[in-house]
């Protein structure tokens, strides 16, 4: 048995849109180890949030089938009441936007207050306290005793931050996800919160899975890398790979829209990513899903049901046509 923390199995997530549903998570299967972090990459709406919210059971109106293995356990399968057991405890979240995360009518201490009492109701006033204390300065908040008693509009968006992230890491969770936990910062802040999360890491021993678009945060936490395009993984590897040998025309192409990328292929201008991902409706569900966005790349390349191939071990990739994809120059971009 090796040591996986959570294990999905042919994941799919799907919203009612009219009359139908419309799959965000679209077969994802990927696992995720104890003091690893796996980071989740892709355009808006290629179905990140989805997933990570599949995972915590946080839809409620969405139609989850599949395996969520966590610790063995299916979290599809949990009742309300196991699920609220191992919620906010073995696993945990921190979400894209504090403020609408938090709760604006309760203090910091009342808020972290909470979270550790819903999972040990034999702790003390003084426990409680004393613990919500030592996590405020665990994670870098300055004067504990003080901002214990605020509200969260009294904070900046960084101490902001730093509570969620106190929060979800109050009961020692083994698999913390956080879903672009530094988009609303500046880039300072973004920096001191990401050195929180890597030695939070270190120090419990986590799996964590980081959500972002942003493959600098990539290169800087991850130990592997799931690049998820409308719905599906398309490409998963180790970040090193990833960045020094992508395949995947879409990875390749997240990459070369990057100034600065360590991996940025000898061109001389930056490639963009032509069009937008379809909206779910919208969606291909057959071929290639990348296929309108490579219109350069000739049809016949494409598999007619893309899989993920294994193209050295660990490293998967959907779809052959990554075998035959080129930046195109500009005149052949317009011709198409
Ligand atoms: N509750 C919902 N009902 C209907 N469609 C939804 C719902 N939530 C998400 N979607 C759709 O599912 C798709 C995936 O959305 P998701 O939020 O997971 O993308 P994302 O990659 O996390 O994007 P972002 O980076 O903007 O958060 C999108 O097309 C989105 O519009």
């Amino acid at each position: 048995m090796d040591n996986k923390l959570l294990e999905i199995n042919q994941l799919y997530t799907s919203f009612r849109i009219r009359d139908d549903y419309y799959a965000a998570v679209d077969n994802v299967s990927l696992s995720v180890k104890k003091n690893e972090v796996l980071a989740i990459v892709g355009e808006s709406g290629s179905g990140k949030s989805a997933l990570a919210f599949s995972i915590m059971r946080l839809h409620n109106r969405a139609k989850t089938e599949g395996e969520i293995l966590f610790k063995g356990e299916n979290v599809i399968d949990m009742s309300p009441s196991r699920l609220n057991e191992v919620r906010g405890k073995d696993m945990a979240m921190i979400f894209q936007d504090p403020l609408t995360a938090l709760n604006p009518l309760m203090t910091v201490g009342q808020q972290i207050g909470e979270a550790l009492f819903l999972h040990d109701r034999k702790l003390t006033k003084k426990d409680v306290q004393d613990r919500v204390i030592e996590l405020l300065d665990q994670v870098g908040i300055p004067r504990p005793n003080y901002v214990i008693d605020q509200y969260p509009h009294e904070l900046s968006g960084g101490m902001r931050q730093r509570v969620m992230i106190a929060i979800a890491i109050a009961n020692d969770p083994e698999l913390l996800i956080a879903d672009e936990p530094t988009t609303a910062l500046d880039v300072t802040i973004q920096a001191q919160i990401l050195d929180l999360i890597r030695d939070l890491k270190e120090k419990m021993d986590a799996g964590i899975i980081l959500i972002t678009h942003d493959l600098g945060v990539v290169a800087e936490m991850a130990d592997r890398v799931a690049v998820m395009y409308a719905g599906e993984i398309v490409e998963i590897t180790d970040v090193k790979t990833l960045f020094e040998n992508p395949k995947h025309p879409y990875t390749r192409s997240l990459l070369n829209s990057v100034p600065n990328s360590t991996s940025m292929e000898k061109q001389d201008k930056l490639h963009v990513i032509q069009g937008v991902v379809p909206s779910l409706a919208h969606l291909p569900r057959v071929g290639c899903r990348f296929k309108d966005r490579i219109p350069w790349i000739d049809d016949s390349v494409h598999e007619e049901h893309p899989e993920l191939h294994e193209i050295e071990p660990g490293h998967f990739v959907r779809c052959l046509c990554y075998q035959h994809f080129y930046f195109p120059d500009k005149e052949e971009v317009e011709k198409k």
